[in-house]
């Protein structure tokens, strides 16, 4: 019997021969063997959501796989971080049980007509995406889907702020599909689109010819459907159109800025309908997670930049992955216009002038985490990290209480910039040095100082 490692290194390049790129960064590398003993290997993934998939289709792959060259068949238990090892803790694993939404193994479609229109843009696929904290289970429920249309989350409906990547994940899923299966038939509308087509469609007396254009796809995306508020006989028609995919085994996605049940005069049945699927949120990137965005499109436009200019555009934009390429690509016209490098004072100079406003003076949360750590000597990723003692959760807790005094980041968004802590941690940080300024002069002292440096 072959050890874990060696396994483990089989596995990985196997499966790195047989699929994409793609699928094995997001199901393989996100993966950790943990044990392997009697024939049966216990997996760590990151989430519910891998697990399931794990078990559904990637462990099915893997034992068929290992089969012939091992000899025998191993069995495959992934489980969260949080579960304990089944092989340890005894108690068999709950294989299918722990499924928590509905699924059906029964899809297979007949073969569609060839659709050339399905408005997907060319750009928005997962090879251009940057899998980061804020959108991996986004990243990870869309490829599942885009393999196994119709199987695992049906409808699928990613909400999350503007500019966070919904679009992009969505058109993401249309072109693995089609390149998975080419005469499917694939058509992304927003929900205004939607609307429009069916108000035409009413107009010209077509309404058969709409129902059957939109009743009769593999794959329905429908972005913003917040849009889809106060539109009832829209709301209306879409509902069937729902019905009849979902009967069908179609697969739906769907997305918003928000919750559905958080969407004003969105009828009642359609909310509960939204809900039999997944709703999996996009929050908005870390540090680490912009830069990289930043670098790949620098990387696609053939652009020439400095280290430290990327972390600069990055420390301005937090909150919008549009606005934050908008920034990059207002610098590269600017260095062409002026036939000079990028460098981080001409993306100073740039910037500056966004609007009209003073950009470069708009404070974010890793301006005060470099400046606090500069303070108090230490490194901002001892800032974000857990280490608990005193040199370290002072500075920490100062810089959760600066980003939340001079910044208009929320709780929980706070908290995610500093290595994922819970909004509690942040509201904590912040009582606990409110207090402490009552009677410590020498920290109230360090804050002022702090605060006058950063508010130059
Ligand atoms: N993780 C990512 N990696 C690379 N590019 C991204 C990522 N997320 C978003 N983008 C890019 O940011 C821009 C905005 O994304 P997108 O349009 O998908 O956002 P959205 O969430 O649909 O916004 P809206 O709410 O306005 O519809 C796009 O150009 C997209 O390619």
């Amino acid at each position: 019997m072959p050890d874990l490692e060696t396994l483990w290194q089989f596995i990985c390049e196997k499966f790195n021969e047989s699929f994409s790129t793609i699928t094995y960064k997001t199901w393989i590398e996100t993966a950790k063997p943990i044990q392997f003993a009697d024939q049966t290997l216990v997996v760590e993934v990151p989430s519910k959501l891998h697990r399931d998939y794990w078990t559904q289709s990637v462990t099915p792959q893997i034992v068929e796989m290992l089969q012939e060259p091992l000899g025998y068949k191993i069995t495959i238990l992934p489980k969260t971080p949080d579960e304990p090892n089944p092989l340890e803790a005894y108690d068999p694993v709950e294989k299918t049980a722990s499924r928590e939404l509905v699924t059906d193994s029964s899809q297979k479609s007949a073969t569609k007509t060839f659709v050339k229109n399905s408005q997907l843009n060319e750009r928005y696929t997962f090879e251009t995406f940057v899998v980061g904290k804020g959108n991996q289970l986004a990243h990870a429920a869309a490829l599942a889907v885009a393999e196994e249309p119709g199987v695992f989350y049906n409808p699928l409906f990613f909400y999350g702020g503007v500019g966070l990547g919904k679009t992009h994940l969505m058109h993401a899923i249309g072109h693995q599909m089609l390149e998975n299966r080419p005469n499917a038939k694939v058509k992304y509308v927003t929900s205004e689109s939607f609307a429009n087509d069916f108000i035409n469609s009413i107009q010209t007396k077509r309404q058969e010819e709409f129902r059957q254009e939109y009743r009769s796809v593999d794959l329905l995306l429908v972005d913003d459907i917040q849009f889809f508020a106060d539109k009832v006989g829209t709301q209306e028609e879409f509902f069937h159109t729902f019905n009849a995919l979902y009967d069908d085994k179609k697969q739906i996605v769907l997305s918003s800025d928000r919750l559905p049940n958080e969407i004003p005069k969105l009828q009642q049945r359609l909310v509960s309908r939204f809900k039999w699927g997944l709703s999996v949120d996009i929050t908005p990137p870390d540090f680490e997670t912009r830069i990289a965005i930043l670098r790949n499109k620098a990387e696609a436009e053939h652009l020439e930049i400095p280290n430290e200019t990327f972390s600069y555009i990055a420390g301005q934009f937090d909150s919008n992955i549009r606005e934050l390429e908008g920034a990059l690509m207002r610098v590269q016209a600017y260095s062409a216009m002026g036939h000079t490098k990028i460098t981080t004072s001409l993306a100073a100079e740039a910037l500056k002038s966004l609007n009209g406003k003073e950009h470069n003076n708009k404070m974010t949360i890793p301006i005060i985490q470099t400046k606090v750590a500069n303070y108090y000597n230490v490194t901002v990723t001892e800032i974000k990290g857990r280490k608990r003692v005193k040199a370290i959760v002072t500075p920490r807790q100062v810089a959760m209480y600066l980003s939340r005094k001079l910044t208009d980041a929320s709780l929980p968004r706070i908290g995610q910039e500093f290595g994922g802590k819970d909004h509690t941690t942040v509201l904590h940080a912040y009582e606990k040095i409110t207090k402490r300024l009552e009677n410590d002069a020498e920290l109230e002292h360090d804050i002022e100082t702090l605060k006058a440096e950063l508010q130059i």
